[in-house]
């Protein structure tokens, strides 16, 4: 900015933009937001608003665009939506007092990760910060290891914790922890070499941003994050040991402290460390691949409601914190099955006490976002109504008490012991605030009559003032003789006495003039102005009292905060136990059994999202049987269409929610615990990260036979059919044999594919079993009887799926007159030819390659040996070329 504007308040402006360079800064100038140059630009596109200018007369001037305060919030959650950040600058003194040009400073940062306003949050939907700290390590090999600590904090409930990722996998098991969590933003210090940026590459979700190294310094780390949560040593948390983790502990602690500078940070909790091997590990790739929570091809709609994940399937809960520990415990399925059984215990016993479950649902309902409305009081920004929805929750805890006194179970006599009703808190709030109490602080009529006496005698100065000033009018009235005669008020001038301009004859000489406009004139009396000074200086002393009784009190419950949060928790796995047990009761959903077993199996199994869907001959359910002794792989085979993805996913789905602690679609299921459920399904392009189908299917398939263990469980869905027929045979062939062999792996495996000659494996190697999806063929046509047979199947009936897409008649002729030369060709012991190769209609076979032709007719006997060798390595240059 020049200096063209050289105002006193321009000036200021430039001040505090210097230090917010990144963000729009909303400038508070009376009752608008006003934003200038670059910022005015912008936010006027992006908010679809008026572009003016401040100073129009002069040579340059100042690009400027406004909205009005009151309006800001969907102003600021659109701008935040664009992708960007805003800092709220406000007027930090009383105008009428100021001396000079008013103060003013940033009073919050609006980042996508640092959002506690109800307004820009998804209830069901955690919205994480992030950081990660990075240490490379040249291994001795000369290849370069980086191992990373990452820091999450979710501003909105105060959850904080800290984790590290060590060894070869650390990279991809970081990648896969940012995938479950989805951070909205994500720290890292802004010196980091390319090598150790590697984990970066393709992150698409959270908004980046580096920031200085400093922020991630050790020991200023350790010392922070003891300050904040007030210990000598971290070693009470467990956390001590995490260097890594520290860092990034701290750039995140230090983040928030920037961008909510006024903000107290109480409501923050100690860390907790996540340990790796606490949970199922599920990579970024069987999210996806599963629809766990976000249907594919649709990655942005709303998860928690879609039909087409799991937990759109499963989240019946009723309460905010339900419903994101229900997302929790789904992407953070349990490894103990002595844990399982304690969840498995309570949802069964919620299945069969159906009244119970229908009373305490129904008193859950009423429960609000207790987690975010306690770090709304801690920060300081929790209105009336949030006080209000406190107080609206609490009262539902004693009918919630009472409920759980008929149940027994482990898990819900563990929520039950030493509960806590609130019942203080709920009468301090009762006692307190008015049940219209309105939105903001600053519109008074928050507390209730009794509560303190200086606001009731207060109150009846204001209204006793206001009667008062009705009695003047009334004698103004009479003294003046006209009827129309008005006390009125406004902000500019106060109290004024009004009289049209047909009365001015009649008015009195001791009224003075205070304004003339079209029709009327204004005036002010000595009585009046008395009168005034009574009331409004009531008022103004009653709002500001109202204001500070009432932010005591709001300091008051924050020093509750983890009271609260404690009884947050327990109704928010109540709320999931409830919610699980309604699903499995209304979906038909058995208990399964977890035992530390290398068993899977499972009767009727049914996919739990595809059998919801409106299919026309209904959902037609599949047993599995895996053992790791005798039949651990499965080659699946059978026709397009046919249902083999639907199953593979059925049996993972099913193995997943078992080890949440949910009731799954079957008749029965005993599930083996399973560390890792790996899944290469599908075909996916990664060409933002540079990578081609197939390249994208060997590193997924590279990445499972270096991480599965025996305990794990793996979908391949048609490995190697991004390449030509022969390589990708061979690959899913050795690929086949590798997790077969109990010395390289030996896990179970669920093995689809097309390529038919893979059922040999069957009689070539132990713990491989064949199966098929049957199908019918009737005059011709196909029938899909989507049940899963023993046996291999013979064909593809790939023909058939595209005739029932709809492909036109010709092309299928033609297919099946190319199809059966291809397969007389490979049945009289020539090779059967390459798929990639593209088919001339009008040709029979593709001709024999052109070279041999050359080859034949070579005269070898009149060549030199290094003709011969010339000869040969050009023939090599154009094959290569080829
Ligand atoms: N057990 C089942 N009962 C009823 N319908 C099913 C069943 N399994 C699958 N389907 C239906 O068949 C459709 C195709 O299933 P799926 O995608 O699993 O086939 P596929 O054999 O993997 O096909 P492709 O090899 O072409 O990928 C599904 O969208 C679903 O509508």
């Amino acid at each position: 900015m020049g200096d063209a504007d050289g105002t006193p308040l321009m000036r200021q402006y430039r001040d505090i933009k210097q230090a917010y360079r990144d963000a729009i800064l909303f400038f508070r100038v009376g009752d608008f937001y006003e934003m200038f140059q670059e910022d005015a630009v912008e936010a006027s596109k992006l908010l679809s608003i008026a572009l003016t200018s401040r100073d129009k007369s002069s040579g340059t001037p100042i690009p400027l665009c406004g909205v009005p305060y009151h309006a800001a919030t969907n102003y600021i959650a659109k701008l935040l939506r664009a992708g960007r950040t805003v800092a709220l600058c406000e007027q930090v003194e009383d105008p009428k007092l100021a001396k000079g040009l008013v103060r003013r400073e940033v009073v919050r940062l609006y980042t996508p990760g640092t959002l506690i306003d109800s307004e820009f949050l998804p209830s069901t939907e955690s919205n994480v910060l992030a950081a990660v700290s990075v240490r490379l390590r040249s291994a001795g090999t000369g290849r370069k290891d980086c191992s990373y600590g990452l820091a999450t904090l979710e501003v909105s409930t105060g959850d904080y914790w800290l984790s590290e990722f060590h060894g070869p996998q650390a990279e991809a098991a970081l990648r896969d922890e940012l995938a479950r969590l989805e951070p909205r933003e994500l720290l890292f210090p802004e010196n980091l070499s390319p090598d150790e940026l590697q984990w970066t590459a393709d992150l698409t979700g959270p908004r980046c941003c580096t920031q200085p190294a400093t922020w991630f310094d050790q020991e200023q780390g350790r010392i922070a994050l003891q300050e904040q949560f007030h210990v000598h040593s971290l070693e009470a948390f467990g956390c001590h040991i995490l260097t890594l983790g520290i860092q990034a502990g701290a750039a995140v602690l230090r983040y928030v402290r920037e961008t909510q500078p006024s903000a107290p940070l109480d409501h923050i909790r100690p860390p907790r460390v996540r340990q790796d091997d606490d949970a199922m590990h599920l990579d970024s790739v069987t999210i996806r691949n599963l629809e766990l929570v976000k249907p594919a091809g649709r990655a942005e709609e709303s998860s928690n409601q879609s039909p087409y994940t799991l937990l759109g399937i499963l989240d019946r809960t009723v309460t905010a914190m339900g419903s994101r520990l229900l997302r929790e415990w789904l992407l953070r399925p349990l490894v103990n099955s002595a844990a399982i059984e304690v969840r498995l215990t309570a949802v069964d016993e919620l299945k069969r006490q159906i009244d119970i479950r229908v009373r305490l649902r129904t008193a859950l309902r009423i429960v609000q976002d207790i987690s975010r409305l306690c770090s709304r009081m801690s920060l300081g920004v929790a209105n009336p109504r949030d006080v209000l929805a406190l107080k609206i929750s609490v009262s539902s805890l004693p009918a919630i008490q009472a409920e759980l006194s008929a149940l027994d179970s482990p898990l819900i006599a563990d929520l039950r012991s030493s509960w806590d009703n609130a019942q203080d808190l709920y009468e301090l709030i009762e006692g307190a605030i008015e049940q219209e109490a309105p939105v903001s602080i600053r519109d008074g009529s928050i507390l209730k009559s009794g509560f303190h006496p200086e606001v009731d005698e207060l109150r009846k100065a204001s209204r006793e003032g206001k009667g008062w000033i009705a009695g003047l009018e009334a004698k103004e009235r009479e003294r003046t003789g006209v009827e129309s005669l008005k006390i009125r008020y406004n902000q500019v001038f106060g109290y004024y006495i009004e009289l049209t301009k047909a009365n001015l004859g009649k008015v009195p000489p001791d009224y003075i003039r205070k304004q003339t406009l079209v029709n009327a004139e204004r005036f002010m009396t000595t009585e009046l102005k008395e009168l005034e000074e009574r009331v409004t200086g009531a008022d103004t002393k009653l709002t500001a009292l109202e204001q500070a009784l009432f932010e005591q009190l709001r300091t008051r419950l924050a020093t509750e905060t983890a009271r609260l949060q404690e009884i947050s928790r327990r109704l928010a796995i109540l709320d999931v136990v409830a919610a699980l047990a309604e699903t499995a009761a209304l979906n038909r959903y058995v208990r399964p059994t977890v035992d530390e077993g290398d068993g899977l199996h499972i009767l009727q199994g049914r996919h739990p999202v595809v059998e919801r869907l409106d299919l026309s001959g209904g959902f037609i359910p599949n047993d599995t049987h895996l053992d790791l002794a005798t039949s651990r792989l499965h080659i699946l085979t059978g026709p397009n269409m046919a249902g083999k993805s639907t199953y593979l996913r059925q049996v993972a789905l099913i193995t997943l929610m078992a080890q949440m602690g949910s009731f799954v679609p079957a008749t029965e299921a005993r599930i083996g615990l399973t560390d890792r459920i790996f899944t290469r399904v599908g075909a996916s392009d990664n060409l933002a990260g540079g990578q081609s189908t197939f390249m994208v299917e060997m590193t997924e398939s590279a990445h499972i036979l270096n991480c599965a263990t025996p305990r794990s469980l793996i979908l391949l869905d048609e490995i190697g059919r991004g390449t030509s027929t022969y390589d990708g045979l061979s690959i899913a062939w050795a690929i086949a044999e590798y997790i077969q062999d109990p010395q390289r792996l030996g896990a179970r495996t669920l093995f689809a594919t097309h390529y038919h000659e893979m059922t040999q494996l069957e009689s070539l190697r132990e713990g491989i079993t064949n199966y098929c999806v049957a199908v019918q063929e009737r005059d011709g046509r196909v029938l899909f009887l989507r049940k899963i047979i023993r046996g291999g199947a013979d064909r593809s009936y790939g023909i058939h799926v595209a005739q029932l897409a709809g492909l036109p008649d010709q092309v299928i002729h033609r297919a099946k007159a190319v199809l059966a030369q291809l397969e007389s060709s490979s049945s009289s012991g020539r090779p059967v030819q390459d798929n990639q190769q593209s088919l001339h209609f009008d040709a029979t076979l593709p001709p024999p390659h052109p070279m041999l032709e050359e080859v034949r007719q070579m005269d070898l006997f009149s060549m030199t040996p290094l003709d011969a060798l010339n000869r040969l390595a050009e023939l090599q240059q154009r094959l290569l070329k080829e």
